[in-house]
């Protein structure tokens, strides 16, 4: 048995603690919402983020950080990118107290808002040093209802510690979640960053009344922007193609559980990103990672006409209709 203190209380950290206290684990779930602890410890629900589920009763909600990690040897954080080093602070004063190492992991999937930071150097920036060379990222195609139902799924567990992200990877796998481990913790970073751009556009088109060929238009052309700032920034090539590259883009460009998927459809079927934003009530990290990207498109000289496209109607108030007839009337080109 493991002993894991899940932090943040969302729909995916609620249904990866789930995942973990099932496999007969010792796991914390952490919340800084005591409604939440309260609801999640006396009625084994998560009503908010996941309406329909009974959590596991041996599941332990708190919003004390300290009761949350003592004694546990995984941290795993699941908190939106706005929140990650808010908590990465609180964590870090908490890890002060611990006397022994801890292998510490996210789930997060975004990249810092002006610092363009990826998620486990915005948590390394924040936790005393013995705790920053065995960070872990899950990453792949999952979305949390449909874990929490047990619907087949297979993660990535990415780390340069293959150790640690074995830990995790036996501590998460059941007969219905299979976690791979890779080396590649930047790019893993990465392309779960980038697909969230991609659903937008995807549900976009949808919400436009495209069909799928325009989808997996979308979805292919958008891999070689995934692999062009992938070798640019230092992501193994591989990786694209891995659950945490090309998985994960297929599932988020392609399902109605995406809620970057939701918000495009939104945008499509003619609402204001203000609209779409305050009806999803969950967090929709493609929006600011579209910022993030556009600006790495330009430092790191790489062309992203798809990334482009999102981010003028995401911030340039260019119409829908009016960036996907640019995008078709480009130069033709070959694709090799
Ligand atoms: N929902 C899903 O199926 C999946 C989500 N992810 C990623 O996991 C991350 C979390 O996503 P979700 O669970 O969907 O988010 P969510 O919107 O469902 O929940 C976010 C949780 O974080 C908490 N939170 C927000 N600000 C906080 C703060 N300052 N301090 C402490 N807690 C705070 C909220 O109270 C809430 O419990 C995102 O980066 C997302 O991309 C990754 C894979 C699947
Ligand atoms: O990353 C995800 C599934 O793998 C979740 O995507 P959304 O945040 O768009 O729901």
């Amino acid at each position: 048995m493991t002993k894991i203190a899940v932090l943040g209380a969302g729909s995916w950290g609620t249904a990866l603690a789930n995942t973990a206290a099932e496999n007969g684990h010792d796991v914390r779930l952490w919340t800084h919402n005591l409604n939440q602890v309260e609801e999640i410890n006396q009625q084994h629900t998560n009503s908010k983020y996941l309406p329909h589920a009974t959590l596991v009763d041996t599941l332990v909600a708190t919003n004390d950080m300290f009761l949350a990690i003592e004694n546990v040897e995984i941290v795993l954080s699941v908190v939106p990118t706005k929140a990650v080093r808010e908590v990465a602070k609180k964590l870090a004063t908490a890890l002060e107290e611990q006397a022994h190492t801890v292998i510490l992991a996210h789930a997060t999937k975004g990249l810092e808002q002006g610092s363009y930071k990826r998620i486990s150097e915005m948590i390394a920036e924040e936790v005393p040093e013995a705790y920053r060379s065995a960070l872990v990222v899950i990453s792949g195609p999952s979305h949390a209802e449909d874990v929490i139902k047990h619907d087949l799924t297979a993660v990535s567990i990415g780390s340069s510690d293959e150790s640690a992200a074995k830990l995790l990877q036996k501590a998460l796998s059941n007969e219905t979640f299979r976690a791979y481990t890779n080396h590649d913790l930047l790019g893993s970073e990465l392309f779960a960053a980038l697909k969230n751009i991609v659903a937008i556009a995807s549900g976009a088109l949808i919400g436009l009344g495209y069909g799928v060929n325009a989808q997996a238009a979308l979805l292919t052309r958008s891999l070689v922007e995934m692999r062009d700032l992938g070798a640019a920034m230092g992501a193994k090539p591989e990786t694209l193609y891995e659950l945490a590259g090309i998985g994960d883009l297929i599932v988020t460009g392609m399902s109605p559980n995406s809620r970057n998927y939701r918000a495009g459809l939104g945008l499509g079927k003619g609402k204001s990103l203000q609209q779409v934003t305050e009806e999803m009530g969950m967090v929709i990290e493609g929006v600011n990672t579209t910022k993030a990207v556009y600006d790495f498109s330009k430092m790191y000289h790489v062309d992203m006409p798809i990334t482009s496209a999102v981010y003028q109607v995401l911030y340039e108030n260019k119409p829908l209709r009016t960036a996907v007839a640019d995008l078709m009337a480009r130069p033709l080109k070959s694709e090799d």
